[in-house]
């Protein structure tokens, strides 16, 4: 199986090395920049297992050839729109576009441009780039869920499990994969709008006067917007991702809050503007929200 891997940041860098790692045939994506770097460096992987370097299979979209059976898309929202017309070249009948993004609004501009070719696909990692441009993982978490839209995984979704799984990461082919979107929209919102709101962790957070209550405010909006906007609600994983955030003894950190601290341009439009903007349109009440995306333009307007 041919595998494409668009981006050769945090996610994409990380997973698409694991892959190559275990023999599968994979070629990165990358623009200029990052061309010229892994060219001469490799792709380093530093993990809390240790560091390896690896010789990655390069491509430019100008050199791009022939088509891809899978192609794991890894760019950050605010890049999708070019990287759709770089890949366009190697999307054929049979090729399969899986994206990891968070949030949901990717899928309906994937969907708008590649039709049915394109599956649901999650991942739960805690990873970014050094300075170095090296690959950081720093937890043992390292989760790849994917899976059809509609549910029917057919013979194709079967083919593309069969290939990553085996590779170092928890490859999960999944049956409800949109319910799982939501849900890790859920979290990843919460915890990002938390986190960037206060510039503190979850622990910080829940330990100052009013922490508590702004985190159950902002997932209790998350929560209402999602739900009016489709989410088929499952009250027993959404009580599970609340009792993770809400734990006082975990540090967590989402990726939108390690690029800020970087000075990174973050997906404030897609992670949060667009939850005001469902909300919105089912008029749910999103006050919280709103101070969040207003103190993530302040951000992006001056960094
Ligand atoms: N990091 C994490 O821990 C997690 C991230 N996510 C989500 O995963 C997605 C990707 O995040 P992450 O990997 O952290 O992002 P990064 O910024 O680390 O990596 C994205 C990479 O995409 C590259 N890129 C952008 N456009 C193109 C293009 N047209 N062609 C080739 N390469 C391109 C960028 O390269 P260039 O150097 O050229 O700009 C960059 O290296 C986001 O939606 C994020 O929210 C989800 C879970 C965890
Ligand atoms: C859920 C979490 C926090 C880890 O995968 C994430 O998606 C992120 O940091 O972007």
């Amino acid at each position: 199986m041919r595998i494409l891997v668009v981006g050769a940041g945090a996610t994409g860098g990380y997973f698409g090395a694991r892959l190559a790692q275990t023999g599968r045939d994979v070629t990165f994506l990358v623009r200029e920049r990052r061309f010229q770097q892994l060219q001469q460096n490799g792709l380093a992987l530093n993990t809390p297992e240790g560091r390896t370097v690896l010789t990655p299979q390069l491509a430019q979209a100008s050199t791009l050839s022939g088509h891809f059976d899978l192609i794991i898309i890894t760019v950050k929202s605010f890049a999708l729109e070019q990287a759709m017309n770089d890949i366009a070249p190697a999307v054929g009948p049979e090729t399969l576009l899986l994206p990891v993004l968070n949030g949901m609004r990717h899928i309906d501009t994937l969907q708008a441009r590649f039709g049915d070719k394109v599956i649901g696909g999650l991942c739960k990692i805690h990873a970014t780039l050094n300075e170095n441009g090296e690959v950081m993982q720093m937890s043992p978490l390292h989760t790849l869920n994917y899976g059809a839209l509609d549910g029917n995984n057919d013979a194709r979704l079967q083919r593309v499990d069969a290939a990553l799984r085996g590779a170092q990461f928890d490859a999960v082919l999944s049956g409800n994969i949109i319910s799982e979107l939501w849900e890790k929209w859920l979290l990843l919102s919460t915890l990002g709008a938390v986190c960037c709101l206060t510039r503190g962790d979850t622990r910080q957070v829940l330990t100052s006067d009013g922490g508590e209550a702004l985190l159950q405010g902002i997932f209790a909006e998350v929560l209402a917007v999602i739900a009016a906007d489709g989410y088929p609600q499952r009250p027993a994983v959404t009580a599970k991702i609340f009792e993770t955030l809400n734990n006082p003894d975990a540090a967590m950190t989402s990726s939108m809050y390690r690029d800020l601290l970087q000075g990174y341009a973050i997906e404030a439009d897609q992670i949060i503007g667009d939850l005001l903007a469902r909300g919105a349109r089912h008029a749910v009440a999103t006050p919280l929200l709103n101070a969040v995306y207003v103190n993530l333009q302040m951000y992006l307007q001056t960094r």
